[in-house]
């Protein structure tokens, strides 16, 4: 089914559509949701639509039902029409179609689709030139058209406009025409036969069970389990009855407009996310309605709409808004306006700390503070309580070649690597109070030398508000981030990351475990040894901290996987050696491993010295890759940078497919060690969008560049432009459709 289209529809045929029909009829009695109860006098609900309203979004979005309609008899669902308020509406019936069984078609609408099976008495069936009842050729017609948009598509323009814009008194020539179209079209005869051939639809028929399913798909629908509504009402038109005797007309219409709101949900929910600001999962949406679009034109409407998503997600960053959540874009309003509280409180083991009497919603800004400007010294030596002023720096031509809109013609040569290089460091009376920790909640930057703290996540009223002084999770391993805050900071962290278990720490130096279908991890280094609910760490001989074991019944599916040996020994004493399996206790010999895994991983690493890469050296590494895959464990950081590296080699020799097979690698990877929202994820998508639009696949580019783009927010607020001017370039390049295939 093809989105909805965008098209104005002249003002007196809308207005004839408006007025005209009133009378839901008799028949469900639990709608899906939104579609009202048919028969009842009470006004439809509004709940989503309205807020759609409210929220200024474009009418006509504002006027697609994001619910099956369930109209059963042909009137229920909306009106397409621009102009509208937002409120649901019953879907009104064109007056020529209201004298009995009949549908009007509108290209690349499945909402205009108009079906009065039952609006009023219906002629005498009549023959055809097909030889079939003119109910049952009706209901035929109207089965081949929703679902198979094929032919709808193939319904010449001028045709489509003579019906959409008939009267009743053109009603029988405009019909006639329409038949005689598809009577002389192949496509109409094979469709027939296909939707009369007795094994395929007209047998083994029972209406009751068809009633059945379709409940079971409405219920689905309720849920809004969309994929299973689809197949419920799938099963229920291939119980249903279709011939003159036995048909229940209402019953079958019903079901083949559920199954086309069904089909459609996910890009009317789409649509109204993306009236709601709620962008990721606009973008989510409509991939799925993507993915389940079988026309061109409808798949066109979809990936215009992704364009117009990125346009709007660009006017909110003018506006100053940071992320695509409707909520947190209220809140940061609020916090942006409102500067957030801060209150500096004492903390059990880091001294003081600093905290909020109020919840602070993601990408809030935190704190601005110019430094002591005395005190400013290029690369001092003065680590404690001075902070290193950073800035993002291009490692390759990337970002330039953005700026200059010549992306494209690079052919994904260059990925735009970015790395952070120390510039000064400073004191910040008041930036000094922030704690560190490993998983930080703020995001640190700096606006010349003036330092910027922005909430990266929801804080709770008075949690701690804590930075990174450098280490993070996913990065380093647990043993490393505190020997470099020790050494460079002189304390022992005690952030909540390394206090208490996690998956990042278990796998980002690991080797993998030896059986093929075990998960679990192998440090090469860090020995454990569990005692009750804890598990002691030491390295070599000498202790690094004491980790509290997480409650087997709240750990995620993976760190289960990876520690089983964590968890179901919890309570007596253990101890995991380094080289043996945290799953299944097997053993690796751990020099060997470490020793060949360097080899391998240096040899692939050749690849980033190199300005001209030919095929047999990505060959030799694809090799090295898969014996490294034998060795690291598969969420390993290791992994992660050679996945990197071979997509960029496969960018430079312009294999853009096997580049973004490797990039999607390295990312998944990277989503296990930080999370999903982390900015290297952003970063790492930048590349990606590059090597898409080196494809010439705009849509998923788009969907790549939405997601890095609310990352970038969370981290940066409306400074984004300011720190990552290329963000903003690449956006408009992609909104406007500028970039096209090379
Ligand atoms: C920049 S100051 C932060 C404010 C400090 N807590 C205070 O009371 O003034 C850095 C010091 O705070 C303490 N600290 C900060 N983060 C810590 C952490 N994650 N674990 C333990 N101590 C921490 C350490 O003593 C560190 O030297």
């Amino acid at each position: 089914m093809g989105p909805a289209c965008r098209r104005a529809i002249p003002t007196t045929l809308q207005q004839k559509r408006e007025g005209k029909l009133e009378g839901w009829e008799e028949g469900e009695s639990r709608p899906p949701p939104g579609g009202r109860a048919v028969g009842s006098s009470k006004p439809p609900r509004r709940r989503e639509l309205q807020a759609t309203a409210s929220s200024g979004a474009p009418s006509h979005r504002a006027a697609r039902s994001s619910k099956p309609s369930d109209l059963e008899r042909g009137e229920g669902g909306l009106n397409s029409s621009h102009g509208a308020t937002g409120s649901w509406r019953k879907r009104t019936v064109p007056p020529d179609l209201e004298r009995g069984g009949g549908l009007a078609v509108r290209h690349g609408s499945w909402a205009q689709i108009k079906i009065a099976g039952s609006l009023g008495p219906s002629p005498e069936p009549k023959d055809t030139s097909l030889g079939f009842k003119a109910d049952v050729i009706h209901h035929l017609l109207l089965r081949t058209l929703l679902s198979m948009e094929r032919l709808k598509s193939a319904v010449p323009a001028e045709l489509r406009q003579a019906v959409g814009e008939g009267t009743a008194a053109n009603l029988p020539a405009t019909t006639s025409r329409l038949l005689g179209f598809f009577d002389g079209l192949p496509l109409f005869h094979q469709i027939m036969r296909e939707i009369t051939d007795p094994e395929l639809a007209l047998c083994r028929k029972d209406k009751g069970r068809a009633v059945e399913l379709k409940g079971q798909g409405n219920a689905c629908f309720s849920r809004r389990e969309f994929r299973q509504a689809l197949v419920f009402y799938s099963q229920a038109l291939r119980n249903v009855p279709i011939n003159s005797d036995q048909m229940d007309v209402n019953l079958v219409a019903a079901i083949y407009v559920n199954r086309a709101s069904a089909m459609h949900a996910w890009y009317r929910r789409g649509m109204v996310n993306a009236s709601l600001k709620k962008y990721s999962s606009a973008v989510h949406d409509l991939e799925s309605a993507l993915s389940m679009e079988v026309t061109t034109s409808g798949k066109d409407n979809i990936k215009q709409e992704l364009k117009l998503i990125l346009q709007k997600h660009g006017n909110m960053i003018e506006a100053g808004a940071s992320n695509g959540d409707r909520k947190d874009a209220e809140l940061l309003h609020t916090g942006q306006l409102n500067k957030v509280v801060l209150e500096c409180i004492p903390t059990p083991d880091k001294g003081r700390g600093m905290a909020s009497p109020n919840d602070i919603s993601p990408a809030s800004l935190i704190h601005v503070e110019e430094p002591l400007a005395a005190l400013v010294l290029l690369i001092c030596q003065i680590k404690v309580n001075s902070i290193a002023i950073v800035r993002m720096k291009s490692m390759d031509r990337g970002h330039e070649l953005i700026m200059n809109g010549e992306l494209a013609a690079a052919n994904g040569a260059a990925l735009c690597s970015m790395e952070q290089v120390r510039v000064a460091q400073a004191i910040y009376i008041s930036g000094s109070l922030f704690n560190h920790s490993c998983q930080p909640n703020v995001h640190a930057y700096f606006l010349s030398r003036a330092l910027v703290l922005r909430s990266t996540e929801f804080i709770e009223s008075g949690s701690p508000i804590e930075l990174s002084y450098g280490p993070q999770v996913g990065e380093m391993d647990l043993p490393e981030r505190q020997r470099l805050l020790r050494d460079n900071y002189y304390f022992s962290c005690q952030c909540s990351s390394c206090s208490e278990l996690n998956l990042s720490d278990l796998v980002v130096n690991s080797l993998r475990c030896p059986q093929s279908n075990c998960l679990g991890a192998l440090s090469e280094s860090s020995n454990y040894s569990i005692k009750e609910n804890f598990a002691h760490v030491s390295l070599n001989e000498s202790r690094v901290c004491k980790l509290s074991l997480p409650d087997v019944s709240k750990v995620d599916e993976d760190l289960e996987k990876v520690g089983k040996s964590f968890f179901q020994h919890s309570g007596i004493c253990l101890n995991i050696e380094c080289g043996c399996c945290m799953s299944c206790s097997s053993h690796v010999d751990v020099s060997y491993a470490v020793a060949r895994s360097c080899r391998l991983t240096s040899k692939i690493n050749r690849l980033k010295e190199l300005t001209v890469v030919d095929n047999s050296l990505i060959t030799g590494a694809l090799q090295s890759l898969k014996q490294l895959k034998k060795l690291r464990h598969p969420y390993s950081r290791i992994l992660a940078q050679v996945e990197d590296t071979i997509a960029e080699a496969f960018a430079k020799v312009g294999d853009q497919e096997q580049a973004r097979k490797h990039c999607e690698a390295s990312i998944q990877i990277l989503e296990k060690l930080y999370h999903s929202k982390h900015i290297i994820i952003a970063h790492e998508l930048i590349k990606l969008v590059s090597i898409l639009l080196s494809m010439g696949d705009e849509v998923s580019a788009v969907a790549a560049f939405l997601r890095a783009e609310a990352i970038f927010l969370l981290y940066y607020g409306s400074d984004v432009k300011k720190i990552l001017p290329y963000v903003d370039a690449l956006r408009g390049t992609i909104s406007d459709g500028s970039i096209r295939a090379p």
